[in-house]
């Protein structure tokens, strides 16, 4: 079993097919990347796996019963949240709890970790719409780490982000590889794809290649 596939998968947005027919096996513990034209499908498909959009035809099957984490682009979440970077990350560790409850000791430790990795501990008590872009990206990694699911889903992850972020990024990428977590990662990056196992490329929401990558 790999860490999920979508099954003859088509959506619609309207009487729009962004989605057309997508057949894809994802294999556990690799890392896979998606290519393709703006509004080729690329964020549709994380949203098909990540359960946030359902397929108007077709299946979309997980190895996990856990929900996979779902990295979005800073620019698609809003900056007007009234939350620290270490409230932001902390909302990872929340599940299915109450968001409510405390975290645990273990928890806040895997936080402080988190933070640390990706160059946020000196930010960690400012507010979410006192970041930079590419600040407010690697929090948003860090909270989807954050969230421990086999399966991570990366929605151009180092876009706009500076040198020092990306190396940060590609190095924690790599780390969750290494524990045997599946990556899927869309990118426009020539380079960070050829970091990927594996590298789709969608044209109008259809598969239009599949290559192995030099990884
Ligand atoms: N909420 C929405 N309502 C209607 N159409 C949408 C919506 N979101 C996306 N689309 C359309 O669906 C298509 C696929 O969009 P998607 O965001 O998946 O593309 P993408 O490959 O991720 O693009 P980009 O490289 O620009 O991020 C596009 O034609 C887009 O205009």
């Amino acid at each position: 079993m790999g860490a999920a596939s979508v099954e003859n998968v088509v959506f619609s947005y309207g009487s729009r097919r962004v989605i057309d027919g997508l057949d894809i096996h994802f294999r556990a513990g690799a890392l896979t990347a998606v290519k393709g034209a703006n509004g080729s499908g690329k964020s549709t498909l994380l949203g098909l796996i990540a359960g946030t959009l359902r397929p108007s035809q077709g299946a979309v099957h997980l190895a996990e019963a856990a929900r996979p984490a779902l990295v979005l682009q800073h620019s698609a979440v809003s900056q007007a949240l009234p939350l620290t970077v270490r409230a932001a990350v902390e909302m990872g560790c929340w599940g299915n709890r109450s968001w409510l409850r405390r975290l645990r000791a273990q928890e806040r430790g895997e936080v402080a970790e988190l933070l640390d990795r990706l160059g946020l501990t000196e930010l960690a008590h400012r507010q979410l719409g006192e970041l930079s872009g590419g600040q407010r990206q690697r929090v948003l990694l860090a909270q989807g780490l954050a969230q421990r699911s086999k399966l991570l889903l990366l929605d151009e992850p180092t876009a706009g982000v500076d040198e020092q972020s990306h190396a940060r990024i590609r190095e924690v990428i790599a780390h969750e590889l290494a524990r045997g977590v599946a990556v899927i990662e869309v990118t426009h990056s020539n380079a960070d794809a050829a970091e990927a196992g594996r590298v789709l490329v969608l044209a109008d929401g259809r598969l239009v290649s599949d290559s192995l990558g030099v990884a």
